[in-house]
């Protein structure tokens, strides 16, 4: 038997969630890991097990600071969070390809959505580790990592703000079409999460549905360390 979540997923309002999904493009899930779990996390970056790899930003014009892929097996609380997530998110996603007027649609299972992204040569698990220090930053961007996406994603804040760090906030863009881009500050505390669209969501318009593409980074951390940990339902190529 798992062990239960910090916040059972079941506590959460997901339909809360849907409403802030459809309406802006993001939503906050509260309170997904605890203090415990978020320093455990943060501290495996100083190790180098259980990772795949390293990337520093700035060698690729990513930014400033770095991340570490999780290799398989990956954290059981950061496996079983991804198993978990994954078909409360499915019938959102589905619901907005049908809206885009796109056929994909998303299994009932994450393993069986992990199987067409093999597949298809996407083998890598994609769930990540970020350490920022002062001076970093995170430029914005979409975490597209082969043919098949799945559309939403999440990212948890392991450090808290204010005591563990300052500045680092997560920033989504939204770009409308023929119209210039919107950016928000998505206010996170150590342990809460923010699922958010990883491209492409539907937006209703006076005149039908339209498309509204988003991208996600951080601004720059002014003082302290600031953690993060990623998860992305698809797997990399
Ligand atoms: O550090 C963050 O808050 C953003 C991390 C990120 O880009 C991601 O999880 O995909
Ligand atoms: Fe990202």
């Amino acid at each position: 038997m798992n062990a239960p979540l910090h916040a059972p997923l079941a506590a959460l309002d997901w339909t809360g969630v849907e409403t802030a999904l459809d309406v802006q493009g993001w939503a906050l899930l509260p309170g997904l890991l605890s203090p415990a779990d978020c320093e455990a996390l943060a501290g495996l970056y100083a190790g180098d097990a259980g990772f795949r790899s390293r990337v520093v930003m700035e060698r690729h014009g990513f930014g400033r600071g770095e991340y570490k892929y999780f290799a398989h097996p990956l954290p059981d609380i950061v496996a079983r969070l991804r198993t978990a997530l994954y078909p409360l998110l499915v019938p959102i996603a589905n619901r907005w390809n049908a809206a885009m007027g796109l056929d994909v649609r998303y299994p009932a299972d994450h393993a069986d959505f992990i199987a067409r992204c093999h597949q298809a040569g996407q083998l890598r698990p994609t769930p990540l580790l970020l350490q920022y220090g002062a001076g970093d930053y995170n430029c914005l961007h979409q975490d597209l990592y082969g043919e098949h996406v799945f559309p939403l994603q999440l990212a948890i804040l392991l450090s808290e703000p204010g005591r563990d760090f300052d500045g680092g906030e997560f920033v989504l863009t939204e770009q409308r079409p023929r119209m210039q881009s919107r950016a928000e500050v998505v206010p996170l505390r150590q342990g809460d999460a923010v699922v958010f669209a990883v491209n492409q969501r539907p937006v209703q318009g006076t005149r039908g549905i339209y498309r509204v593409a988003m991208r996600h980074g951080v601004s720059r951390v002014r003082a302290g360390t600031r953690h993060t940990v990623g998860i992305i339902f698809h797997d990399a190529q």
